[in-house]
């Protein structure tokens, strides 16, 4: 659904060149809920600017909804919606008026029809006739998501979509990007949300100018440490200890007199072949606690190690 090879941008103001998105290559697929993090300055909302034809780029390729960027701008641009930084709506125009006049923009048809829905699914339908300038932030945001799907493009780009928002509108942001998932809507979010990103996105992007790293948020806790489980037992014996070693899924074992700490693979996914294999060896088990990287960890881990990284070059 998005394609990017070896995408770049510079830019030159003044004289001096500037390098915002160094050869990023990228593919996401419909239905996928792609999150991409990254420090102020990282790049993000350039290499948007980019997939959504807004900018050209300096050097690679791209493809949206399978048309290239370049050549086919027209088509990629009815293929997808946008949600930006500064919503940019009408203040003295009413929520309806300012659809309407964005749904004939975009050649919307059954313009009224898509107005209801939209507002409707956001919650703001009851205040559609209100002026925009006396909407809250979050109700801006929600109008500019409304926006952003009028014409049902299948694939979506927001940038941070719940900034700002109080935890209830955020909630119900949420839902609705779930529910476009559930469509087969591609969304392609960026967010300094790394909670956020955790629960919504499929895949995580984390840029430094360049693509440092791309993986599922499980994945990218395990990239660095692993996840360790703590297990209590009413004592530790040579046979619990040679049973777990042979297990396949168990990368290091720390043993202490009524505990066992083990980097397990997956931990959802092995534990209950892990307490199976325990309680087979005869393990009385008292607790067990699951350590997980938080996403935050492992997000400052890696930006570290990409400027050590760039130091050395
Ligand atoms: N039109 C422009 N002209 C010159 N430099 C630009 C332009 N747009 C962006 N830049 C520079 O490119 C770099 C990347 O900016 P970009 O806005 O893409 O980052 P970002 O990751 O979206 O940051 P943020 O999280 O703060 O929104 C920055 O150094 C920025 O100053």
């Amino acid at each position: 659904m998005i394609h990017a090879e070896g995408l770049s941008k510079q830019f030159i103001t003044k004289g001096q060149s500037r390098l915002a998105v160094d050869s990023l290559t990228l593919h996401i697929e419909q239905g996928e809920v792609f999150g991409f993090l990254g420090p102020n300055g990282a790049g993000k909302t350039t290499t948007v600017r980019m997939l959504c034809t807004l900018i050209a780029p300096s050097a690679g390729q791209g493809w949206v909804a399978g048309y290239p960027l370049g050549s086919q701008n027209e088509r990629i641009r009815s293929s997808i919606g946008i949600l930006t930084e500064t919503p940019g709506l009408y203040a003295k125009l009413s929520a309806v008026e300012n659809l309407t006049f964005f749904a004939r923009l975009y050649g919307v048809q059954e313009v009224s029809k898509q107005i209801e829905k939209y507002l409707s699914l956001l919650g703001l339908w009851e205040k559609r006739q209100q002026p925009v300038g006396s909407f809250s932030k979050g109700m801006r945001q929600k109008l500019a998501i409304a926006r952003a799907l009028l014409h049902e493009p299948p694939i979506l780009f927001l940038d941070e979509p719940t900034g700002g928002l109080d935890p209830e509108s955020v909630k119900v942001v949420r839902q609705f990007i779930q529910q476009l998932r559930g469509e087969g809507r591609t969304i392609f979010i960026c967010t300094h949300n790394l909670d956020e990103a955790d629960r919504l996105c499929d895949r995580i992007g984390i840029l430094q100018q360049r693509l440092i790293r791309i993986d599922t948020p499980a994945g990218l806790r395990q990239s660095l440490y692993g996840n360790s489980v703590t297990v209590r037992l009413a004592s530790v014996t040579d046979k619990i200890l040679a049973q777990v070693r042979s297990l396949p899924f168990i990368h290091a074992v720390q043993q202490a007199e009524q505990s066992l700490t083990l980097q397990v693979e997956d931990p959802p996914q092995n534990n209950p072949e892990l307490i199976r294999a325990l309680v087979t060896a005869g393990a009385d088990i008292q607790f067990v606690e699951e350590h997980q990287q938080s996403l935050e960890t492992v997000y400052f881990n890696l930006l570290a190690q990409a400027r050590e990284g760039s130091r050395e070059d």
